[in-house]
């Protein structure tokens, strides 16, 4: 029976410091980041979803965006190099975690760089973003560590925004989703359907038709909604602040052997 765990990792008190590429720094309120990240665990939680919560990293900033720290393909667990020298540190509590469940751990190792917000998986289809936090090196390490269990392995180009999941993730029957005028390849992905606002780009597919999105994206959440779908919306807008989204705030593992 397939798993519903998921991996959050409590906002660091230093998140005001996390860092921002492709947006103006704004102010975050930490206090009511947190707010919004429990509102976030609650909703998977109420969707079924087994939290599990990586020990925090007061010193790291952006750790909360947990997604970027390790790939999943079934239970092999992949520990990215982040291509931002400071979220590296971010690694070490992660592989505690995923050792932890059961997992068998692989490591992106140097010079490769890869951010877990660069991997999308489609089936067993695995795109990866080669922009300004992975390198062909570490597209091509992800290659070498899923390939060899049946994945394969898409590179896509992205250079409009900080990750490829910025841009587009998918809907539960595999057709991806994207906001085109962030996407630099859409005809990579045989399936798609463009969506209105950057952050409808954005689900976590919560199980059977129900879709964690962000509240910022009310007219995606309606076309979804109009195609069968149940929006969950929840407010990630001090994130949102950090160019974080739904998907980076937790990672799920569904293909855990115990
Ligand atoms: N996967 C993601 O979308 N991660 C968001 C990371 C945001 C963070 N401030 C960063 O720049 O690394």
């Amino acid at each position: 029976m397939p798993s519903k765990k998921a991996l959050v990792r409590r906002p660091a008190s230093s998140l005001a410091e996390g860092l921002v590429t492709h947006v103006e720094r704004g102010e975050v309120d930490v206090d009511l980041a947190l707010r919004q990240w429990e509102a976030y665990t609650d909703a998977l939680r109420a969707h079924g979803w087994e939290t599990v919560e990586v020990d925090p990293a007061d010193d790291c900033p952006d750790s909360v965006f947990v997604e970027d720290t390790v790939v999943m393909f079934r239970n092999v667990a992949l520990i990215a190099r982040s291509g931002a020298e400071s979220r590296r540190a971010e690694t070490l509590g992660v592989e505690e975690a995923v050792a932890s469940l059961g997992c068998s751990v692989n490591w992106v190792w140097e010079p490769g760089t890869l951010d877990g917000g660069d991997v999308l998986k489609i089936g067993d289809t695995v795109y990866v973003g080669r922009g300004g936090r992975t390198d062909a090196a570490g597209v091509q390490q992800v290659r070498a560590a899923f390939e060899p269990l049946g994945a394969r392995v898409v590179a896509v180009p992205v250079a409009k925004v900080l990750h490829l999941k910025s841009a587009v993730t998918a809907l539960p029957d595999g057709t991806a989703v994207g906001y085109v005028p962030h996407m630099d390849a859409p005809s990579l992905f045989p399936r798609f359907l463009p969506v209105p606002e950057p952050s409808g780009a954005h689900v976590v597919c919560l199980g059977g038709d129900k879709l964690l999105m962000a509240a910022s994206a009310p007219r995606t959440a309606e076309l979804y909604a109009d195609l069968g779908y149940e929006p969950v919306p929840v407010d990630i807008g001090e994130f949102e602040k950090l160019e974080g989204c739904v998907t980076c705030l937790s990672v799920r593992l569904r293909d855990l052997y115990a």
